[in-house]
């Protein structure tokens, strides 16, 4: 909600003799709440239902947290707009350790997510992973109700929703590679609403926009899913866009990286670097990895 009214008030503002209003709705990903994501299953678990909005009219425009959105849209759809980004990392959350690194042997960590998961573990493999779902406010609680020594999140959810003073730590992205797409919100139309995609062009943030296509691209490329343990990060400095990608097991036996960069200023060279990460990886044994997985 925070996420739609925030683009609610920017397109108010640039169209003043427009009426932008909100429609709340309620997915599947926000629903099922008892087990971790990777077990739900299935694409789309939090875009889907809005898709349908879309689709009869009763919507013209859905806005996401890209790491939600799958890396092959439905057909008729299309997603024109990805806004500037939060801060990307993850954020550790604790009044037991600074860091998970300094957690003593056997601490539990809470985090449902394989890839924080996996590299939590290859740190500290003495460490206990936890799952741990449900909205901001019931992870926090979790947290104080003494389930866990300290979780890891998204900071980019904690900052908006004001609760930034929660962070202990933010996590270098050496250390925990965020999610493709973390803390960038993207904005879904309907693929022949040309009018819509006039009106919220003035949202896009293109630096934003390539670093997002580069993730995209190697996860789409992977062919991988929400239950694969893959993260990806893209930096833009001016000119040149800078990728690392990083696929393993979620116990962190096994990780693979691959680091890119190139010039990139049009969204064909950003999937290019995407692709260049992904045959990296293919070239260290990422498929045999991705197969590993699906049959586990
Ligand atoms: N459904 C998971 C999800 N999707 C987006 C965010 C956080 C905000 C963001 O990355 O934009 C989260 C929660 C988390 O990872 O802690």
């Amino acid at each position: 909600m925070w996420q739609a009214e925030h683009v609610q008030a920017l397109l108010q503002a640039l169209h003043p003799s427009s009426r932008v209003c909100l429609d709340g709705m309620t997915t599947r990903g926000d629903q099922i709440l008892d087990k971790t994501l990777a077990k739900v299953g299935g694409k789309g678990l939090f875009v889907k239902e809005l898709e349908l909005a879309l689709e009869s009219g009763e919507a013209d425009l859905a806005v996401h947290s890209l790491k939600d959105v799958p890396m092959v849209l439905p057909a008729g759809f299309a997603l024109p707009v990805i806004m500037q980004r939060e801060d990307p990392r993850d954020a550790w959350v604790s009044e037991r350790a600074p860091h998970f690194t300094a957690l003593p042997p056997g601490a539990v960590v809470g985090t449902s997510s394989l890839r924080r998961e996996m590299q939590i573990r290859a740190l500290r493999p003495d460490l206990r992973v936890m799952p741990l779902r449900g909205n901001l406010d019931t992870r926090l609680r979790k947290l104080d109700e003494g389930q866990y020594d300290g979780i890891v999140l998204a900071a980019a959810g904690l900052k908006r929703l004001g609760l930034e003073a929660r962070i202990r730590a933010l996590i270098d992205p050496a250390e925990l590679l965020p999610a493709v797409g973390q803390a960038a919100l993207g904005i879904e139309i309907r693929a022949d609403r040309a009018d819509m995609a006039v009106m919220l062009a003035p949202l896009d943030h293109a630096p934003t926009h390539l670093c997002a296509l580069a993730e995209r691209s190697v996860a789409r490329a992977l062919g991988g899913s929400c239950s694969t343990p893959l993260g990806a990060h893209a930096q833009w400095s001016g000119q040149t866009l800078e990728l690392r990608a990083l696929l393993g097991l979620p116990d962190g036996s096994r990780m693979l990286r691959a680091e890119v960069a190139a010039t990139v200023a049009t969204s064909a060279q950003a999937d290019a670097l995407g692709l260049e990460a992904a045959r990296q990886l293919r070239e260290q044994g990422a498929q045999a990895l991705l197969d590993q997985l699906e049959a586990s």
